[in-house]
């Protein structure tokens, strides 16, 4: 039946030529004729889409140098990244969560939601942000990455 739910990424085609239904991965554009089990993957085999949370430390030379923490963030690079090393120390030692740290710190809007950006694919974030995101196990922490907007440290969540 046409109206069946697939997993994520997979569309269902017909055949031209036998009338036959297919399955379409939308990521690799491979088709196979079983019914997909599991989400597609991408071309690399990994995820095609990830959850993350992350805790952003802006900086002097930031696209956007404000945040709703401050109007006018004038802290250097290499400060901010000491910031941040602490932030990580806290974490890895579970003194604290990611969460919590990036809702009272995090200088990006989505501290509110303890710093939760929702699913995304590739193509949604800054390059080093989705390489570093799509690299990470999900409840693995990155190391500091380093984008336009500041130092990140981000979670895998999904
Ligand atoms: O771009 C946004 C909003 C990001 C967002 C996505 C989805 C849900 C909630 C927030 N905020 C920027 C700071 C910023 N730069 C980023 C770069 C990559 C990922 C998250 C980022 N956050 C800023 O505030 O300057």
């Amino acid at each position: 039946m046409s109206d069946e739910i697939l997993p994520e990424g997979w569309e269902k085609r017909v055949s031209r030529s036998t009338g036959q239904h297919y399955y379409l991965n939308v990521y690799t554009k491979e088709s196979q004729w079983d019914t997909p089990t599991s989400p597609a993957s991408s071309s690399h085999g990994g995820p095609s889409k990830v959850q993350c949370s992350h805790l952003l430390v802006k900086h002097e030379g930031s696209r956007r140098p404000a945040s709703w923490r401050e109007d006018n963030i004038t802290r250097t690079k290499d400060e901010a990244i000491e910031i941040l090393k602490g932030y990580e120390e806290k974490i890895k030692s579970g003194d604290a969560t990611l969460a919590d740290l990036a809702s009272k710190y995090s200088d990006c809007s989505s501290a509110k939601r303890g710093g939760d950006l929702g699913p995304f694919t590739r193509g949604a974030m800054q390059k080093p942000f989705e390489d570093a995101a799509f690299a990470l196990k999900v409840g693995e922490l990155s190391d500091i990455v380093d984008t336009d907007s500041g130092v990140h440290l981000i979670l895998r969540t999904a």
